[in-house]
C-alpha cells in the first residue's frame, strides 16, 4: 500500500509544482508567523495528546464528515490537545493543504503536517501553510533522503516527527539524529495495527528522545497503557473524529495520561512503571 500511496503523492506534487514555484513558497514561508516549538511541552511530564483531523483512511474509507476542520481543531485544543495533526494527503486520506491552513488560522497550538513527504518542496509548502511540525516516514525514504529532509526541515524551522515501525527503522531514525520519534502501531505496507509494537520498540529509543505512540488508540485505557510503556505523547485520529464530543474525548485522553501513578519520579529509565 505504501508504494501506491507515494505514487499518488508524487503525481499530485508534480501538479502543484507546475502552479507554484519553490521560490514562491519560500517567500510565503518567510512571511508566515514563526514556527512554534512543541518539544518543551512534550517533555514536560504527563502524556501529551496530538489530536488528528482525519477524514478518511485507506483501510476504512471515509471515517467522518468533517465539514469544518477548523472548528474540530478548536475543540481539540479546548480539550487540551498539545498539537493538532492535519492529514494533507488527498487521494487516500481526503485531506488538503486547505485543511491545514484553516486549522492553523483557528488554533494557537502547534500544527503538524501529516503527509508522505518525499521532497523538500513539501517542507516549504508545510511552512508556508503555517505548519510547525512535519511527519517524515522512515519506510518511505532511503537513508540519505531521510537525513537530508530531517536537516532541511530543522533549517526551515519545522520540528520533524520521524515515524518508525520496526527495530531497523528505529536505528535509522536515531542515526539520522531524530529527537522526536513516532512508533506507528499500523504497518503502512499491510495497514494492520499491532498495539504491541510500541512496547517492543520503546526500550530501543533513548530517554532524551521524545517517544510518540501513534495509531490504534481507542480510549483512555490505551493512553494509560502507552504511558506505562514509556510514551511521552500519543497521536490519535479515528477515535476522535468518530466520537460525538471531540473536546471531551481529548480531555479524557489527557486525563488518562496525567494519572498520578504515571508521575515521572515513579518511572525507571525506560519510562516503565516500577512496582505498580
Ligand atoms: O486513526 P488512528 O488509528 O488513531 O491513527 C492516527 C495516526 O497515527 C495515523 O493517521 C497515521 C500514523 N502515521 C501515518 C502516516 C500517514 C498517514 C496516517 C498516519
Amino acid at each position: 500500500m505504501l508504494d501506491e500511496i507515494i505514487d499518488g503523492v508524487r503525481l499530485d506534487l508534480a501538479e502543484r509544482e507546475q502552479s507554484t514555484s519553490i521560490e514562491e513558497l519560500k517567500v510565503a514561508a518567510r512571511q508566515a508567523p514563526d514556527a512554534l516549538d512543541p518539544m518543551p511541552l512534550f517533555r514536560d511530564g504527563g502524556v501529551s495528546v496530538i489530536a488528528e483531523v482525519k477524514r478518511s483512511s485507506p483501510s476504512k474509507g471515509p471515517l467522518a464528515t468533517i465539514t469544518d476542520p477548523a472548528a474540530l481543531a478548536v475543540d481539540y485544543a479546548a480539550g487540551g490537545a498539545a498539537t493538532i495533526s492535519v492529514l494533507t494527503e488527498q487521494r487516500r486520506f481526503g485531506g488538503s493543504l486547505e485543511d491545514l491552513r484553516a486549522v492553523r488560522a483557528a488554533v494557537d497550538v502547534p500544527v503538524l503536517r501529516k503527509d508522505f513527504i518525499v521532497t523538500s518542496y513539501q517542507l516549504w509548502e508545510a511552512r508556508a501553510a503555517g505548519a510547525d511540525l512535519v511527519l517524515l516516514i522512515v519506510a518511505a525514504l532511503d537513508q540519505p533522503q531521510l537525513v537530508g529532509l530531517l536537516e532541511r526541515a530543522i533549517t526551515i524551522g519545522l520540528t520533524p516527527l520521524v515515524e518508525v515501525h520496526d527495530e531497523d527503522e528505529v536505528d535509522r531514525a536515531l542515526d539520522a539524529g531524530a529527537q522526536l520519534i513516532g512508533v506507528n502501531a499500523r504497518n503502512l505496507r499491510t495497514l494492520e495495527v499491532d498495539r504491541d509494537t510500541f512496547a517492543r520498540l520503546a526500550p530501543r529509543i533513548p530517554d532524551d528522545v521524545v517517544r510518540v505512540a501513534e495509531s490504534g488508540v481507542r480510549g483512555p485505557h490505551d493512553v494509560f497503557e502507552y504511558a506505562k510503556q514509556g510514551a511521552h505523547v500519543v497521536l490519535v485520529g479515528e477515535t476522535l473524529v468518530r466520537g460525538d464530543n471531540p473536546r471531551e474525548a481529548v480531555a479524557d485522553l489527557v486525563a488518562a495520561g496525567a494519572h498520578p501513578s504515571l508521575h515521572k519520579c515513579e518511572n525507571d529509565s525506560h519510562g516503565q512503571q516500577k512496582g505498580v
